[in-house]
Protein backbone atom coordinates (compact mmCIF):
# COMPACT_ATOMS: atom_id res chain seq x y z
CA UNK A 1 0.00 0.00 0.00
CA UNK A 2 1.66 3.47 -0.91
CA UNK A 3 0.64 6.79 -2.00
CA UNK A 4 2.25 7.25 -5.31
CA UNK A 5 0.53 11.05 -6.07
CA UNK A 6 -0.66 13.42 -3.65
CA UNK A 7 -2.22 16.31 -4.97
CA UNK A 8 -3.36 19.59 -2.83
CA UNK A 9 -5.55 22.71 -3.17
CA UNK A 10 -5.84 25.57 -0.36
CA UNK A 11 -4.99 22.81 2.14
CA UNK A 12 -3.45 24.72 4.94
CA UNK A 13 -0.56 27.01 3.86
CA UNK A 14 -0.36 24.80 -0.30
CA UNK A 15 -2.44 26.69 -2.24
CA UNK A 16 -1.22 24.32 -4.83
CA UNK A 17 0.79 21.19 -4.82
CA UNK A 18 1.51 18.32 -6.95
CA UNK A 19 3.87 15.83 -5.27
CA UNK A 20 4.89 12.16 -6.25
CA UNK A 21 6.71 10.70 -3.03
CA UNK A 22 9.01 7.51 -2.84
CA UNK A 23 7.06 4.23 -2.22
CA UNK A 24 8.93 3.27 1.45
CA UNK A 25 11.23 5.90 3.25
CA UNK A 26 9.86 9.50 2.89
CA UNK A 27 12.16 12.16 5.20
CA UNK A 28 10.41 15.58 4.95
CA UNK A 29 12.86 18.40 6.83
CA UNK A 30 11.76 22.55 6.96
CA UNK A 31 11.73 25.07 9.29
CA UNK A 32 9.23 25.79 11.96
CA UNK A 33 5.62 26.64 9.75
CA UNK A 34 7.00 25.55 6.87
CA UNK A 35 4.22 23.26 6.56
CA UNK A 36 5.27 20.00 7.52
CA UNK A 37 2.50 18.44 9.62
CA UNK A 38 0.20 20.01 6.95
CA UNK A 39 1.64 17.59 4.90
CA UNK A 40 1.33 14.72 7.07
CA UNK A 41 -2.14 16.07 8.20
CA UNK A 42 -3.76 15.94 4.37
CA UNK A 43 -2.32 12.32 3.90
CA UNK A 44 -3.87 11.44 7.63
CA UNK A 45 -7.40 12.90 6.36
CA UNK A 46 -7.31 11.27 2.73
CA UNK A 47 -6.94 7.84 4.91
CA UNK A 48 -9.32 8.14 7.49
CA UNK A 49 -11.62 10.94 6.96
CA UNK A 50 -10.53 13.44 9.45
CA UNK A 51 -7.61 15.47 10.93
CA UNK A 52 -5.42 14.54 13.76
CA UNK A 53 -4.81 18.01 15.31
CA UNK A 54 -8.54 19.74 14.80
CA UNK A 55 -12.24 18.64 14.75
CA UNK A 56 -12.77 21.61 12.66
CA UNK A 57 -12.41 21.19 9.07
CA UNK A 58 -12.63 25.24 8.56
CA UNK A 59 -9.36 25.17 10.19
CA UNK A 60 -7.44 23.35 7.15
CA UNK A 61 -9.27 25.26 4.78
CA UNK A 62 -6.69 27.93 3.16
CA UNK A 63 -6.97 31.53 4.76
CA UNK A 64 -9.30 33.35 2.12
CA UNK A 65 -10.49 30.06 0.24
CA UNK A 66 -13.69 28.40 0.79
CA UNK A 67 -12.70 24.85 0.46
CA UNK A 68 -9.91 22.70 -0.01
CA UNK A 69 -9.20 19.46 -2.34
CA UNK A 70 -7.22 16.68 -2.02
CA UNK A 71 -6.57 13.36 -4.55
CA UNK A 72 -4.56 11.03 -4.05
CA UNK A 73 -3.45 8.01 -6.20
CA UNK A 74 -2.73 5.37 -3.92
CA UNK A 75 -1.64 1.54 -5.26
CA UNK A 76 -2.57 -1.46 -3.42
CA UNK A 77 -3.66 -4.60 -4.97
CA UNK A 78 -5.01 -2.34 -7.30
CA UNK A 79 -4.33 1.32 -8.20
CA UNK A 80 -7.38 3.93 -6.75
CA UNK A 81 -7.64 7.77 -7.40
CA UNK A 82 -9.00 9.17 -3.81
CA UNK A 83 -10.25 12.79 -4.14
CA UNK A 84 -11.89 14.96 -1.12
CA UNK A 85 -12.98 18.98 -1.35
CA UNK A 86 -14.25 19.84 2.29
CA UNK A 87 -14.57 23.42 3.28
CA UNK A 88 -17.89 25.84 3.80
CA UNK A 89 -20.63 23.71 3.15
CA UNK A 90 -19.24 21.12 0.87
CA UNK A 91 -18.05 17.81 1.52
CA UNK A 92 -17.65 15.45 -0.91
CA UNK A 93 -15.29 12.15 -1.21
CA UNK A 94 -14.85 10.57 -4.61
CA UNK A 95 -13.22 6.96 -5.68
CA UNK A 96 -12.45 6.29 -9.02
CA UNK A 97 -14.58 9.20 -10.91
CA UNK A 98 -17.17 7.73 -8.28
CA UNK A 99 -19.23 9.63 -5.57
CA UNK A 100 -19.17 7.78 -2.10
CA UNK A 101 -21.26 7.65 1.04
CA UNK A 102 -19.24 5.57 3.45
CA UNK A 103 -16.15 6.93 4.93
CA UNK A 104 -15.55 2.97 5.49
CA UNK A 105 -14.81 1.98 2.04
CA UNK A 106 -11.85 5.04 1.38
CA UNK A 107 -10.67 3.94 5.03
CA UNK A 108 -10.15 0.31 4.66
CA UNK A 109 -8.57 1.11 0.89
CA UNK A 110 -5.72 3.19 2.57
CA UNK A 111 -5.05 2.45 5.55
CA UNK A 112 -2.93 5.17 7.42
CA UNK A 113 -1.31 5.22 10.87
CA UNK A 114 -0.07 8.71 12.60
CA UNK A 115 2.34 8.79 15.10
CA UNK A 116 2.23 12.75 15.70
CA UNK A 117 3.97 14.91 18.25
CA UNK A 118 0.53 14.38 20.58
CA UNK A 119 1.55 10.87 20.38
CA UNK A 120 1.75 10.56 24.23
CA UNK A 121 -1.90 10.55 25.06
CA UNK A 122 -1.89 6.83 23.94
CA UNK A 123 -0.11 6.21 27.25
CA UNK A 124 -1.03 9.34 29.66
CA UNK A 125 -3.97 10.20 28.29
CA UNK A 126 -8.11 8.65 28.67
CA UNK A 127 -8.95 5.67 27.47
CA UNK A 128 -10.87 6.44 24.06
CA UNK A 129 -7.33 7.11 22.60
CA UNK A 130 -6.53 3.77 23.42
CA UNK A 131 -10.15 2.06 22.52
CA UNK A 132 -9.98 4.08 19.59
CA UNK A 133 -6.65 2.29 18.07
CA UNK A 134 -7.85 -1.15 19.39
CA UNK A 135 -10.90 -0.86 17.28
CA UNK A 136 -9.24 0.81 14.06
CA UNK A 137 -6.89 -2.65 13.97
CA UNK A 138 -10.27 -4.46 14.30
CA UNK A 139 -12.17 -2.26 11.74
CA UNK A 140 -9.03 -3.29 9.12
CA UNK A 141 -8.53 -6.95 10.17
CA UNK A 142 -11.88 -8.74 10.96
CA UNK A 143 -15.03 -7.12 8.77
CA UNK A 144 -17.90 -8.41 11.01
CA UNK A 145 -16.38 -5.84 13.58
CA UNK A 146 -17.59 -2.55 11.96
CA UNK A 147 -21.62 -4.08 12.06
CA UNK A 148 -21.41 -4.83 15.43
CA UNK A 149 -19.45 -1.99 16.63
CA UNK A 150 -22.06 0.31 15.10
CA UNK A 151 -25.08 -1.84 16.58
CA UNK A 152 -23.67 -1.47 20.00
CA UNK A 153 -23.72 1.91 19.67
CA UNK A 154 -26.75 2.70 18.75
CA UNK A 155 -27.97 0.20 21.29
CA UNK A 156 -26.12 2.26 23.87
CA UNK A 157 -28.08 5.27 22.46
CA UNK A 158 -30.98 4.06 22.65
CA UNK A 159 -30.64 2.32 26.33
CA UNK A 160 -29.42 6.41 27.11
CA UNK A 161 -32.56 7.79 25.71
CA UNK A 162 -34.58 5.13 27.55
CA UNK A 163 -32.97 5.86 31.05
CA UNK A 164 -33.23 9.51 30.63
CA UNK A 165 -37.38 9.25 29.91
CA UNK A 166 -37.88 6.67 32.94
CA UNK A 167 -38.72 3.99 31.17
CA UNK A 168 -40.07 1.15 33.34
CA UNK A 169 -37.95 -2.16 34.12
CA UNK A 170 -39.77 -4.41 31.56
CA UNK A 171 -39.00 -2.01 28.67
CA UNK A 172 -35.66 -1.54 30.09
CA UNK A 173 -35.13 -5.07 29.57
CA UNK A 174 -35.23 -5.26 25.93
CA UNK A 175 -32.03 -2.53 25.54
CA UNK A 176 -30.14 -4.39 28.12
CA UNK A 177 -30.44 -7.14 25.57
CA UNK A 178 -29.45 -5.68 22.62
CA UNK A 179 -26.67 -3.79 24.44
CA UNK A 180 -25.40 -7.13 26.60
CA UNK A 181 -25.57 -9.19 23.08
CA UNK A 182 -23.69 -6.52 20.84
CA UNK A 183 -21.46 -5.62 24.03
CA UNK A 184 -20.28 -8.98 24.70
CA UNK A 185 -19.65 -9.52 20.75
CA UNK A 186 -17.42 -6.18 20.65
CA UNK A 187 -15.71 -7.48 23.83
CA UNK A 188 -14.76 -11.13 22.11
CA UNK A 189 -13.37 -9.09 19.11
CA UNK A 190 -11.28 -6.44 21.18
CA UNK A 191 -10.10 -9.54 23.93
CA UNK A 192 -8.94 -11.28 20.81
CA UNK A 193 -6.89 -8.28 19.29
CA UNK A 194 -5.37 -7.62 22.55
CA UNK A 195 -4.13 -11.39 22.35
CA UNK A 196 -2.74 -10.70 19.21
CA UNK A 197 -0.90 -7.00 19.53
CA UNK A 198 0.51 -8.12 22.89
CA UNK A 199 3.16 -10.55 22.21
CA UNK A 200 4.46 -7.67 19.16
CA UNK A 201 4.06 -4.60 21.81
CA UNK A 202 6.52 -6.46 23.92
CA UNK A 203 8.82 -7.33 21.50
CA UNK A 204 9.03 -3.68 20.38
CA UNK A 205 8.13 -1.32 23.54
CA UNK A 206 10.99 -3.98 25.23
CA UNK A 207 13.98 -2.71 22.40
CA UNK A 208 11.98 0.48 22.22
CA UNK A 209 12.68 1.60 25.89
CA UNK A 210 15.50 -0.93 26.94
CA UNK A 211 13.49 -2.76 29.59
CA UNK A 212 12.55 -6.08 30.27
CA UNK A 213 9.07 -6.57 31.22
CA UNK A 214 6.00 -4.34 29.14
CA UNK A 215 2.72 -5.77 29.66
CA UNK A 216 -0.73 -5.13 28.04
CA UNK A 217 -4.23 -5.80 29.93
CA UNK A 218 -7.74 -5.25 28.73
CA UNK A 219 -10.09 -4.63 31.11
CA UNK A 220 -13.47 -5.00 29.71
CA UNK A 221 -15.60 -2.02 31.34
CA UNK A 222 -17.72 -3.84 33.81
CA UNK A 223 -17.22 -6.10 36.73
CA UNK A 224 -14.96 -8.77 36.62
CA UNK A 225 -16.51 -12.35 37.10
CA UNK A 226 -20.53 -11.04 35.64
CA UNK A 227 -21.88 -11.22 32.43
CA UNK A 228 -22.46 -7.72 30.68
CA UNK A 229 -26.22 -8.65 31.41
CA UNK A 230 -25.82 -9.44 34.97
CA UNK A 231 -24.18 -5.66 35.22
CA UNK A 232 -26.67 -3.86 33.19
CA UNK A 233 -29.34 -5.09 35.53
CA UNK A 234 -27.60 -4.50 38.89
CA UNK A 235 -26.44 -1.25 37.96
CA UNK A 236 -29.92 0.28 36.31
CA UNK A 237 -29.89 2.63 39.72
CA UNK A 238 -26.93 4.62 39.10
CA UNK A 239 -27.51 4.33 35.50
CA UNK A 240 -31.29 5.78 36.24
CA UNK A 241 -29.55 8.13 38.25
CA UNK A 242 -26.66 9.00 35.85
CA UNK A 243 -29.17 9.16 32.49
CA UNK A 244 -26.04 6.92 30.77
CA UNK A 245 -25.15 3.51 30.79
CA UNK A 246 -22.14 2.74 33.14
CA UNK A 247 -20.96 -0.34 31.92
CA UNK A 248 -19.93 -2.10 29.08
CA UNK A 249 -16.66 -1.83 25.98
CA UNK A 250 -17.65 1.93 25.49
CA UNK A 251 -15.99 2.37 29.31
CA UNK A 252 -13.11 -0.82 28.79
CA UNK A 253 -9.30 0.23 29.26
CA UNK A 254 -6.07 -0.81 27.79
CA UNK A 255 -3.55 -0.69 30.54
CA UNK A 256 -0.42 -0.77 29.25
CA UNK A 257 2.24 -1.64 31.97
CA UNK A 258 6.28 -1.36 32.56
CA UNK A 259 7.93 -3.69 35.03
CA UNK A 260 4.47 -4.12 36.92
CA UNK A 261 3.55 -0.82 36.83
CA UNK A 262 0.96 1.67 35.25
CA UNK A 263 3.08 3.03 32.46
CA UNK A 264 1.75 6.36 33.12
CA UNK A 265 3.11 6.33 36.53
CA UNK A 266 6.50 4.90 35.45
CA UNK A 267 7.93 6.54 33.11
CA UNK A 268 9.19 9.38 31.54
CA UNK A 269 7.79 11.69 28.72
CA UNK A 270 10.32 10.66 26.20
CA UNK A 271 9.59 7.20 27.12
CA UNK A 272 6.15 7.59 26.96
CA UNK A 273 6.26 8.80 23.31
CA UNK A 274 8.47 5.59 22.51
CA UNK A 275 5.61 3.22 24.21
CA UNK A 276 3.21 5.01 21.97
CA UNK A 277 5.47 5.10 19.07
CA UNK A 278 5.64 0.86 19.85
CA UNK A 279 2.00 0.68 20.56
CA UNK A 280 1.00 1.92 17.22
CA UNK A 281 3.70 0.17 15.28
CA UNK A 282 2.47 -2.99 16.56
CA UNK A 283 -1.08 -2.49 15.46
CA UNK A 284 0.75 -1.90 11.89
CA UNK A 285 2.96 -5.41 12.42
CA UNK A 286 -0.16 -7.18 13.19
CA UNK A 287 -2.25 -5.47 10.28
CA UNK A 288 0.76 -6.44 7.64
CA UNK A 289 0.51 -9.80 9.09
CA UNK A 290 -3.19 -10.47 8.68
CA UNK A 291 -3.33 -8.41 5.70
CA UNK A 292 -0.25 -9.38 4.23
CA UNK A 293 0.59 -5.99 3.01
CA UNK A 294 1.85 -2.84 4.42
CA UNK A 295 0.00 0.72 6.34
CA UNK A 296 1.14 3.90 5.80
CA UNK A 297 3.05 4.83 8.65
CA UNK A 298 3.39 8.94 9.11
CA UNK A 299 5.97 10.24 11.99
CA UNK A 300 5.31 13.84 13.03
CA UNK A 301 8.84 15.60 14.37
CA UNK A 302 9.28 12.62 16.58
CA UNK A 303 13.05 12.13 16.01
CA UNK A 304 13.85 15.69 17.54
CA UNK A 305 11.65 15.12 20.63
CA UNK A 306 14.20 11.74 21.01
CA UNK A 307 17.67 11.39 22.43
CA UNK A 308 20.00 9.59 19.66
CA UNK A 309 19.88 6.10 21.19
CA UNK A 310 15.84 6.39 21.14
CA UNK A 311 15.87 7.67 17.63
CA UNK A 312 17.98 4.76 16.23
CA UNK A 313 15.74 2.74 18.42
CA UNK A 314 12.87 4.01 17.01
CA UNK A 315 14.37 3.75 12.96
CA UNK A 316 14.76 0.16 14.08
CA UNK A 317 11.40 -0.52 14.89
CA UNK A 318 10.06 1.42 11.57
CA UNK A 319 13.12 -0.43 9.37
CA UNK A 320 10.78 -3.61 10.72
CA UNK A 321 7.77 -2.35 8.98
CA UNK A 322 7.19 -3.29 5.26
CA UNK A 323 4.94 -0.09 4.58
CA UNK A 324 5.43 3.81 3.40
CA UNK A 325 6.77 5.61 5.89
CA UNK A 326 6.90 9.44 6.18
CA UNK A 327 8.82 11.21 8.82
CA UNK A 328 9.14 15.23 9.44
CA UNK A 329 11.76 17.03 11.35
CA UNK A 330 13.65 20.46 11.14
CA UNK A 331 16.88 19.52 9.94
CA UNK A 332 17.57 17.06 7.21
CA UNK A 333 21.05 15.86 8.37
CA UNK A 334 18.96 14.71 11.40
CA UNK A 335 16.29 12.72 9.64
CA UNK A 336 19.43 11.19 7.64
CA UNK A 337 21.17 9.50 10.20
CA UNK A 338 17.49 8.29 11.65
CA UNK A 339 16.48 6.23 8.47
CA UNK A 340 17.89 4.11 5.56
CA UNK A 341 20.20 5.47 3.22
CA UNK A 342 17.78 5.02 0.55
CA UNK A 343 15.26 7.17 1.61
CA UNK A 344 14.06 9.92 -0.29
CA UNK A 345 14.73 13.46 1.09
CA UNK A 346 12.27 16.40 0.29
CA UNK A 347 12.42 19.70 1.95
CA UNK A 348 9.16 22.05 2.77
CA UNK A 349 9.49 25.96 2.59
CA UNK A 350 6.69 28.29 2.70
CA UNK A 351 3.83 25.74 1.18
CA UNK A 352 6.32 24.67 -1.69
CA UNK A 353 8.36 21.26 -1.52
CA UNK A 354 11.55 20.40 -3.42
CA UNK A 355 13.43 17.02 -3.84
N1 LIG B 1 -5.95 27.45 7.26
C1 LIG B 1 -4.73 27.96 7.07
N2 LIG B 1 -4.50 28.85 6.06
C2 LIG B 1 -3.26 29.33 5.84
N3 LIG B 1 -2.18 29.02 6.58
C3 LIG B 1 -2.35 28.14 7.58
C4 LIG B 1 -3.63 27.57 7.88
N4 LIG B 1 -3.48 26.74 8.95
C5 LIG B 1 -2.19 26.81 9.29
N5 LIG B 1 -1.51 27.65 8.49
C6 LIG B 1 -0.09 27.99 8.52
O1 LIG B 1 0.63 26.97 7.88
C7 LIG B 1 1.97 26.99 8.32
C8 LIG B 1 2.48 25.59 8.41
O2 LIG B 1 2.01 24.95 9.57
P1 LIG B 1 2.53 23.49 9.98
O3 LIG B 1 1.96 23.19 11.31
O4 LIG B 1 2.28 22.54 8.88
O5 LIG B 1 4.10 23.75 10.07
P2 LIG B 1 5.29 22.79 10.52
O6 LIG B 1 6.31 22.87 9.43
O7 LIG B 1 4.81 21.43 10.88
O8 LIG B 1 5.82 23.56 11.78
P3 LIG B 1 6.55 23.09 13.16
O9 LIG B 1 7.90 22.61 12.79
O10 LIG B 1 6.60 24.37 13.93
O11 LIG B 1 5.67 22.06 13.77
C9 LIG B 1 1.97 27.82 9.60
O12 LIG B 1 2.58 29.08 9.32
C10 LIG B 1 0.51 28.03 9.91
O13 LIG B 1 0.25 29.27 10.53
Amino acid sequence: MSLKRLRLRDFRCFEALDWSPGHSWNLISGENASGKTSLLEAIFFLGRGRSFRTAQVDRMVRSGADCFDLVGDIQGQRAHRLGVRRGRGQGRWRLDGEDLRRMAEIASLFPVLAVDTGAQVMIEGGPENRRRFLDWGLFHVEPAFLPIWRRYRQAVAQRNGALRTGVDDRSLSSWDQAVAESGEALDRYRREQVGNLAGQFSVMASAGLNVAEVGLDYQPGWRKGLSLAEALMRNREADRRMGHTLSGPHRAELVVSVEGRPARERVSRGQQKMLAAALLLSGAALFETVRDRGVVVLLDDLPSELDRDHASRLGELLGSLTGQIFVTGIEGSRLQAFAPAESQLFHVEQGRLRQ
